[in-house]
């Protein structure tokens, strides 16, 4: 039987020899990695490896010392993270609240402003449909859902911003494993139907059951990288888990 092989769908995003530091400290050395079309990628590694902080820096909450970031063939490094958005990478980062003061609605049509059809409600929809456990309380405070529901809420936001690439930051987050799997099966979704999904998880087994492709980050560093199937029957698994 043929080993299955990477996508061939044409590039989405490319990150080039990303370079970022805390003060003095660099965190990150060097880091190359590419999402494709409609592509389903983890980065894993242990914790402090510098993958949050790799996000951070593609989305332009902090500055990069060195390396590029290309996103449909543009150059989008010193793009303000606003701009970022709307060229279409949305991210759901960890630890990212939902305003429990408003209504699930509203925290959805939030999610909508940051593109020129704010407050557009014709995507509700859409959410309701992929996520019906938070259609069913539309109307209910952002504060009446369990801290799984608003997390499922968090992703929806980012969905209706109508992303091309999908950033989720940690899902899981202390989540019931069934609440990640709910989230990880919707992005694969949203894969097939063409947004491309860039994911950072600590879980590692729920992770590989829904990537296409998974880098591992190793102290600022890719250490390895293949496809979710090449990772979990090679040596690399091994690697993944010791680290994490
Ligand atoms: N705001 C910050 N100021 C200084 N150092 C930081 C800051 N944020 C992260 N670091 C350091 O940068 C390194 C990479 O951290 P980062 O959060 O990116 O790792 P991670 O792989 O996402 O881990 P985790 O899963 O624990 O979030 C770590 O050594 C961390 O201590």
């Amino acid at each position: 039987m043929q080993e299955p092989k990477r996508t061939s769908s044409p590039v989405l995003l490319e990150v080039k020899g990303l370079e970022v530091a805390y003060g003095k400290a660099k965190v990150i050395h060097g880091i190359d990695f590419q999402v494709r079309q409609g592509e389903f990628v983890v980065l894993l590694g242990r914790n402090g490896a510098g993958k949050s902080t790799t996000l951070h820096a593609l989305c332009g909450l902090i500055p990069k010392q060195a390396g590029s970031v290309r996103f449909k063939d543009r150059d989008i490094s010193r793009l303000e993270p606003r701009a970022i958005v709307r060229e279409g990478i949305v991210n759901v980062l960890e630890g990212h609240r939902v305003f429990t003061g408003l209504t699930v609605e509203d925290n959805l049509l939030i999610g909508t402003y940051a593109k020129k059809s704010g407050g557009d409600k014709s995507k509700l929809e859409r959410i309701y449909d992929l996520f019906p456990e938070i259609g069913e309380r539309r109307h209910q405070l952002a504060s009446r859902l369990s801290g799984g529901q608003q997390q499922i809420l968090a992703v929806g936001q980012g969905i209706i911003a109508d992303p091309q690439l999908l950033i989720l930051d940690e899902p899981s987050g202390g989540l019931a494993p069934i609440v990640v799997d709910r989230i990880l099966k919707v992005a694969k979704e949203l894969c097939r139907s063409g947004i491309a999904i860039l994911l950072v998880e600590q879980l590692v087994r729920e992770a590989l059951k829904f990537a296409d492709y998974c880098y591992l980050v190793e102290t600022g560093r890719i250490g390895g990288q293949g496809t979710s199937d090449e990772v979990r029957s090679g040596e690399l698994i091994q690697r993944i888990y010791l680290g994490s």
